[in-house]
Formats: structure tokens, sequence, C-alpha cells
């Protein structure tokens, strides 16, 4: 693409329909003061819309897992807290080295910087949700997200493409392996903490995933000339039992939808952000719930965030635990098996809770 190209919305037009309509890094390099129609949002959808305050003064809990893990009763009782009452909380002395968030950040940036014709040699085939590209886009008339993403399946092997594992920037797989293993420690000291909450034995979750999923997003959001217009990524609740969200702290892109109201999450170095997915809402039956949140774009900064989903395997049966099924409270969600709900998941678009109606009697 000549990146002198004069701005006019035949050329963007035709920018979007030679194949190039996701790369907004490509459409902020070439047109940076022109949003193409197809990012701007109608009014209730956009980061100001109708009904979508934003509380940026609010937090979001901070939990110290080292604190957890020395059987802290006051952090287990902040951890219920911030489940039942929050769906998403940022962690602490979570055991992950910041020397392999940092690597991890620099070279996710790095990939995100290459040509894009470099970053085309691991292309996600439309519809597909691996690679570097745009998941959950279905048609021509959705509106879409100003976001580049790498998506990649980590875990168990079999669910590797390791043809879209980028060689370039080198390094990127050794770190991705290290980075994985530390965050799925994370996920099981996590999942045995929050079934403690639900007086659980700690190996209630994990023993029942089987040999759980673990995939990585990759998001980059670069400025956008009209952030209050577009969504840097459409609001949704994720299909995992956790995620585990790392981001940058150029600014607060993140927020949390909390009794009507978007609620900001501050960055803070070195922290993660961890959220309930629809896993833990459908074997808890709603008494965790995962909680719709989106992304939005900045004027002048660009934002990376690097999120891992970890969830049971494919083979799993789910439904509500029978603990958490009583007379006061009904059975919401039927059994089903977790690789249909995935391939429904990844075959739906980002609508808010909509794709956990799979799920609900
Ligand atoms: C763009 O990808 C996603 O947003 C995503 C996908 C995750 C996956 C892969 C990249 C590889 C194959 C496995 C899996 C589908 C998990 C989101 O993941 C959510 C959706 C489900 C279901 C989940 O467990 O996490
Ligand atoms: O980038 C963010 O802050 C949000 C990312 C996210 O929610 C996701 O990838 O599922
Ligand atoms: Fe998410």
């Amino acid at each position: 693409m000549d990146s002198a190209a004069v701005c006019r919305s035949e050329q963007v037009s035709e920018v979007i329909k030679i194949g190039q309509v996701d790369d907004v890094q490509e459409l902020q390099r070439v047109c940076f003061s022109t949003v193409p129609e197809r990012y701007i949002r109608d009014g209730d959808d956009r980061p100001g819309g109708v009904g979508g305050d934003v509380r940026a003064q609010e937090r979001i809990p901070v939990i110290d897992v080292g604190e957890l893990q020395r059987g802290g009763e006051e952090e287990l009782n902040k951890l219920r807290l911030a489940c039942e009452e929050w769906g998403f909380f940022q962690v602490v002395n979570h055991g992950v080295e910041e020397e392999v968030m940092d690597e991890m950040e620099k070279l996710a940036r790095e990939f995100f910087m290459l040509p894009l014709e470099e970053k085309e040699k691991y292309p996600m085939a439309p519809g597909g949700i691996q690679g570097y590209g745009h998941a959950f886009v279905f048609s021509e008339d959705q509106k879409l997200d100003w976001c580049n993403m790498l998506a990649l399946g980590v875990e168990p092997a079999f669910i590797r493409q390791p043809k879209l594992w980028p060689t370039t920037p080198a390094n990127f797989s050794q770190t991705l392996e290290k980075y994985s293993i530390k965050i799925r420690e994370l996920c099981l000291r996590l999942l045995a903490h929050i079934a403690e909450t639900l007086d659980l034995a700690p190996e209630r979750f994990n023993g029942m995933f089987g040999e759980a999923v673990q995939a990585v997003r990759m998001n980059f959001y670069p400025p956008c000339p009209r952030p209050e217009m577009v969504l840097g990524l459409s609001a949704h609740s994720d299909g995992s039992a956790v995620t585990v969200l790392q981001q940058d702290t150029a600014f607060a892109g993140l927020q949390v939808l909390r009794d009507g109201a978007w609620v900001t999450v501050q960055p803070i170095r070195h922290a993660l952000v961890i959220n309930v997915g629809d896993t833990l809402e459908v074997l808890t039956n709603g008494r965790y719930k995962s909680v719709e949140h989106r992304a939005v774009a900045n004027g002048e900064l660009d934002r990376l965030s690097v999120v891992t989903f970890y969830a049971p395997a494919y083979d799993v049966e789910l439904g509500p635990l029978p603990e958490f099924v009583t007379d006061e409270e009904p059975c919401r969600y039927r059994r089903y098996n977790h690789g249909e709900y995935s391939r429904h998941y990844v075959t739906s678009r980002l609508q808010g809770k909509k794709t956990l109606e799979f799920a609900k009697i």
C-alpha cells in the first residue's frame, strides 16, 4: 500500500476490498484523519453512548496472590467478594516474573510493528480463530473493531498450529512457551483459591477440566483519529473458565460493565487482570458471573494486551455443580459439551453475553 496515498473514501474502501479491511495499523498509517464507515459505531454502541456511562473513579479489587498462598483469610474473603460482585480483579504477587512479562510484551509489540507483509505470513482464515487478523467477523455489514490481533492455541499440543507461530521476532515462540507455562501455573493457583471461596476442595475445578485448553490472544490497538466513535474491542464475556490479561500502562483502555455503567480498569504495572469466564458462571450456577467488558481506543496512544484463556478440554461435559443447585437456586444452565460451546463461541459475533444463551435454560 502506498503510504503517501491521498485519503479519499474510495481509496479507503478499496483498501477494505483488497483484504486489508481489518488492518487498522495500515489504515492509521495511510490515512490517519479518516475512520472508515465500517468502524463507526451507532450512537448507543459508542464509548460514550446513551446508557453507557463511564465511571472512571471506581477501582476493580486488587488481590495479593502471595497472601492467598499463605492462607490469608482476609484475602480469601476479598477474592470471594471480587468474584461475586465484580467478576474482575487485578492480582499482584502472582508469581509470574516481571522479566517474563516484559519480554512477552516487548516481543508482542515487535511483532505488531512488523510490516504487514511479514505479519500476513500467519493469516487467520476467514471465519477462523488462529493467526493474525480479525476473529469474529462474519458479515460485510458488521461493524469492525479498531484492533489487530494475533491468536494462538497453546495447549494441549493438538490445538497448536505451528505454522501460525511467528518466527520473527526471534525468540517469540520460545518466550510465549515460557510465558504460557507461568500463566498456566497461575491459572491453576487461582482456580484452587476460587474453589476455596466456594467451600469446594481446591482441586475441584481443575480435576474436572481434563487436559485444559489454553489459548493466547494478543490485541494491538493503534491510535484512532475518532476514538469516541469506535470500539477497540466489542463488548463480550469470555468463553473460558478464567482469563488472564496483561496490559501495558500507556492508557486505561479496558472497561468492565458494572450496574449498567462502564468501569475503567486502571493499569497497575506488572499486575495481571483476571476475569471469571462463562465456564465458571455455568459451573457455579450463576453464583460467580462472567462479566461483559470491552476495549476503547485512544486518539494519541496505542495499547497492547496479551490475553490468556484457560478452559476445560473439549470433551468435558459441563453443567452447574450439584452444590449450587437448590430449591432457592434452581438450575439455570443445561448440560453441554465444552467443545460444542467453544465452536459456538468462535462462530458467533462478540455481542455482550449473548453467546452464553447457548447454555441458559
Ligand atoms: C481470537 O480468539 C479468541 O478470541 C478466543 C479463542 C481461543 C482459542 C484459540 C485461539 C485456539 C483454539 C482454542 C480456543 C477456541 C480457546 C477466545 O477464547 C475464548 C473462547 C472460548 C470458548 C474460550 O475458552 O476462550
Ligand atoms: O484488550 C483488552 O483490554 C481486552 C481484551 C479482551 O477482553 C479479550 O481479548 O478477550
Ligand atoms: Fe475478553
